[in-house]
Order: C-alpha cells, then sequence, then structure tokens
C-alpha cells in the first residue's frame, strides 16, 4: 500500500504538489492520471525519497521509502526508462541490479524472459536501445527483487502495441497476486482498461479520486419528449437540475421512475427515456481538467 498524506512540493513560490492525499490500496492497480505538469512525477519522486517533499508525507507499506531496509526488495521503481546507464548491457545493468539487492543471479535470466528481451538484445548496450526496449528493461529491473509494490511513470511510453497488452497482464497478475501498482499514463485507453482505482491531478491538486466504477459510473438519465421545453421546465420547478442536449433532448440528474412520474399525467408524451451512458475516461479526464488545458493554436 502507498500512502500519501497533505504531501506539498513548492520550488521557490511555485507550488508544484500542493496539500495532496491519496491511497493505493494492496491488490489493485491504480492510475495517476493529470495533464502535463500536473504533478504526477513530483509526486512519484517524493514518494520514493528522490525529491524532499516541503510538508506532509509519502509512506510505502507503512514506512517513508527513505526509510526501507533494502528498498528494492520492496518497491520497483521505473520513474524514466532513458535514464539509465547507457554504456551498459542490458544484461549488466540487471547483474548490477541483482548484486546490489542480494539477490540470486539466476534472477536476471528470469526477468529478461518475463519482459521478453531476447539473449542477443540483453547483450546490447542501452544506447542502442529503442525506447520500448528501455522500457522493458526497466520494468526487468523494477521487478528484480520480487517487491509488493510497483511505482511507475509512462511504463507504456514507447511499447508496441503486444508491449502495452503484455504490460497489461503483467500489472494485472502482480495486483491480483496481491502488489499494490500505481502507475501513471496518458494513455486513457490503456488506464481504463487496467486500472482498478483512478487518481487524477490538475495543477497539483486533486481533482477526482475514486474505483474506475465510481468515477466512470453514468448519473441522471436522458429524456424526449414531445415537448421538451415543457418537460424542461416542469423538471426544474421539480428542483431537478436539467442539460439541454445538442442533438435534442434532456440530460436530467435523477433517476428515470423520477422522470416518468413526474411526466406521467401531464400530457407530455415521453418518446425516450433512459439511464445515461458513462462519458467515458477521456471525456472525464478533459472534464475534469479543462482549466489546466494547453490549447495549441496552429500557426
Ligand atoms: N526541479 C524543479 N524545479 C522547478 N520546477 C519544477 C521542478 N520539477 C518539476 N517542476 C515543475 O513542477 C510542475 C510539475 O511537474 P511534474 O514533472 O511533476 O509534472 P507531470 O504531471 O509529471 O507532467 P508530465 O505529464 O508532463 O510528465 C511543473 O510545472 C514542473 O515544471
Amino acid at each position: 500500500m502507498i500512502q500519501v498524506q497533505n504531501l506539498v512540493k513548492t520550488y521557490g513560490d511555485f507550488t508544484a504538489v500542493g496539500d495532496v492525499s491519496f491511497t493505493a490500496e494492496a491488490g489493485r492497480v491504480t492510475g495517476f492520471l493529470g495533464p502535463n505538469g500536473a504533478g504526477k512525477s513530483t509526486t512519484m519522486r517524493v514518494m520514493t525519497g528522490l525529491t524532499p517533499a516541503t510538508s506532509g508525507t509519502a509512506t510505502v507499506l507503512g514506512t517513508p521509502y527513505e526509510q526501507l531496509i533494502n528498498p528494492g526488495r520492496h518497491v520497483g521503481v521505473l520513474l524514466d526508462a532513458s535514464a539509465q546507464h547507457a554504456g551498459r548491457t542490458g544484461r549488466e545493468v540487471l547483474t548490477l541490479g541483482a548484486l546490489t539487492l542480494g539477490i540470486d543471479q539466476r534472477r536476471v535470466d528470469q526477468m529478461l524472459e518475463v519482459v521478453g528481451l531476447t539473449p542477443k538484445e540483453a547483450k546490447r548496450r542501452v544506447r542502442n536501445y529503442s525506447l520500448g526496449m528501455r522500457q522493458r528493461l526497466g520494468l526487468a529491473n523494477a521487478l528484480l527483487g520480487d517487491p509488493r509494490v510497483l511505482i511507475l511513470d509512462e511504463p507504456a511510453n514507447g511499447l508496441d502495441p503486444a508491449g502495452i497488452r503484455w504490460m497489461r497482464d503483467l500489472l494485472g497478475t502482480f495486483a491480483d497476486e496481491g502488489g499494490t501498482v500505481l502507475l501513471s499514463s496518458h494513455l486513457l485507453h490503456e488506464i481504463e482498461r487496467i486500472a482498478d482505482d483512478i487518481i487524477v491531478i490538475g495543477r497539483g491538486r486533486i481533482v477526482a479520486s475514486g474505483t474506475k466504477e465510481e468515477l466512470l459510473r453514468p448519473s441522471g438519465c436522458l429524456v424526449r419528449s414531445d415537448d421538451d421545453v415543457a418537460l424542461r421546465t416542469l423538471l426544474t420547478d421539480q428542483g431537478l437540475d436539467v442539460t439541454v442536449l445538442p442533438n435534442g433532448g434532456l440530460q436530467v440528474e435523477a433517476e428515470t421512475a423520477v422522470v416518468g412520474q413526474i411526466a406521467a399525467g401531464t400530457g407530455i408524451a415521453l418518446v425516450e427515456l433512459r439511464g445515461a451512458d458513462s462519458q467515458g475516461l477521456e471525456d472525464m479526464f478533459l472534464t475534469l481538467t479543462s482549466d489546466d488545458a494547453r490549447q495549441e493554436t496552429a500557426a
């Protein structure tokens, strides 16, 4: 489990992370989302002891990362796949990792196999690796110490479709076996598939968090009638929130039964009445973080 409480990180008078609190539970994959510059990497750097917090705490398995004994045996970290030593071969990177962790060297071959790097590729220097190969090596390194927690910043970046599917299965199995996975990604469709819980950060603050089902649960219902103007008045008079949909019809923040009951006996014929559709993670993300959007203006 990872717990972040009232975490603040400032650089001079700039607040990169402002009073952030959340928990990533064991046995679950937690997706950490936010626009560029929202504070994801900074939060992850604080929770892995790379950057000191200005205030607040971050603990992994109940202990601040820097106080864990042999942390790689508990927490696998991949924050920047390109930061691995370019002059070493993939095998050397893992061999040194195994020596540092004090684990059996046989684990190196096992992890190379798990992440799909061939013996030939493992002999190549990291500078000659593609981004996807670096991600695979970074994941192998993170998994080397057989940790119970994984903290991964953009691990799917650069992976091909087969690689993304492989990573999804790997992380899903890791969580099913009781592990804690916290991963950031801009691949929202991927997060929608893989994450059990989702945390959305915008401008250094949590703007939404909960289970995927909670966050994506559709709210209210859609209704069309032979007189939407009159129906809208009727519903708003009852204190309900009503939005006129661009393609006709109304979205109402109420159960279908409530809307049906209000309309009954008024002479307004309902043409359609059904629960609203889920808006999907991409729409939810864009709505929640619209204040932070960077609009690119075409030249
Ligand atoms: N060492 C630093 N000094 C000053 N500002 C910093 C430093 N590190 C990060 N920041 C700022 O903190 C903010 C959060 O950055 P961070 O890298 O955490 O964002 P992010 O959510 O990971 O973004 P991205 O999706 O682009 O990776 C940004 O405005 C960034 O410029």
